[in-house]
């Protein structure tokens, strides 16, 4: 791999290729059927997926990036363990390497990067057989901002010619915009995407209040941007905590790349610096684009923003 290219391309390259491994463990536990699963907490599950896929992403960036600080999900004592060979994944995706870095981004060195790994982002959906809502994410920050990330998609199926592909891998990079899937315009009337295992009254009430055409019910933080980037829906409501950084880190840079936006469902940014606290307490607010943003902002009731503010 050439040197000269910047470190935040070269990484978002080695992501890219390191979240297709890590689908094809995602896959290949389902298949033996021996889910492992964990209860980590209330409606809160991990399974030998999530922790395998974890440890092939840390320990195959970790080999190649030893300064960057790398952040995943899963409390997993073999983190720092031997890593089986074929697991270790040390390509860099060719299309990637050959992007232009934004100037902003040629001189970040390793110590200015946090990633936050979610191995496998809609555990609850991936025990319950709903496998298209599954991806990998892996999001890149620098300075507490995402600039770059990668969601994967074990599950997903196309046709090429007579060929049939199980898998996609959608990126984006800051001030470059999106690749590995088509982008398109938002549905003509609007459309919300949101939990299908996470929900409350909290979150009902702000789904109540939009005035939506139709309300998409999917499991995921990664599924539901990519919901938005392919125009299957126009806004992603979730005013609860229960999402974390790893959750929101990799979609956010992928929905800024295209000209979205995701924050807080008080409108305000999360940043994702290593020492920040890990859940977003204060819900996701996502939509394609700035003035459906404003929109749904403007909806959600001042008293809805306080009870979540202060919770
Ligand atoms: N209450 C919760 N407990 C644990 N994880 C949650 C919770 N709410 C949301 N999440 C995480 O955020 C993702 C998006 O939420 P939802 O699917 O409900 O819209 C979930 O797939 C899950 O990620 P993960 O599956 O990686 O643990
Ligand atoms: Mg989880
Ligand atoms: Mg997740
Ligand atoms: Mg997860």
């Amino acid at each position: 791999m050439s040197t000269s290219v910047p470190l935040v391309v070269r990484l978002l390259a080695s992501s890219v290729s390191v979240a297709g491994r890590a689908g094809k463990i995602v896959r290949d536990v389902m298949s033996k059927g021996e889910l492992g699963i964990v209860e980590k907490g209330k409606d809160d599950f991990q399974t030998e997926a999530d922790r395998s896929a974890q440890r092939c992403i840390i320990a195959s960036l970790t080999a190649q990036y030893p300064k960057i600080n790398i952040i995943g999900e899963e409390d997993n004592p073999d983190n720092e363990g031997e890593v089986c060979n074929d697991w270790l994944t040390i390509d860099a995706d060719k299309e990637i390497l050959s992007l232009e870095c934004p100037p902003f981004l040629q001189g970040v060195k390793e110590e200015d990067i946090v990633v936050w790994v979610d191995p496998l982002d809609g555990t609850s959906e991936y025990t319950q057989g709903f496998l298209e809502h599954v991806t990998v994410l892996i999001g890149i920050s620098v300075n507490e901002k995402p600039v770059a990330g990668v969601i994967h998609q074990p599950y997903y199926k196309t046709l090429i010619g007579n060929e049939k592909m199980t898998g996609r891998t959608i990126w984006g990079l800051q001030e470059v915009g999106v690749g590995g899937f088509t982008p398109a315009p938002p549905p003509a009337s609007l459309i919300i995407t949101t939990t299908r295992s996470h929900s409350n009254p909290l979150v009902e009430k702000a789904l109540q209040v939009m005035n939506a055409a139709q309300i998409l019910r999917v499991g995921g933080a990664g599924y539901k941007v990519l919901q938005l980037l392919e125009g299957l829906a126009s806004v992603y409501v979730f005013a609860s905590p229960g999402c974390k950084k790893w959750d929101t880190c990799a979609p956010e840079a992928i929905l800024n790349a295209a000209g979205g936006k995701l924050t807080d469902i008080l409108g305000n940014n999360y940043k994702y610096g290593a020492s920040v606290s890990r859940p977003n307490k204060t819900g996701v607010l996502a939509a394609v684009n700035a003035d459906l943003h404003d929109y749904a902002l403007n909806r959600i009731p001042q008293e809805l923003k306080e009870k979540l503010a202060n919770k």
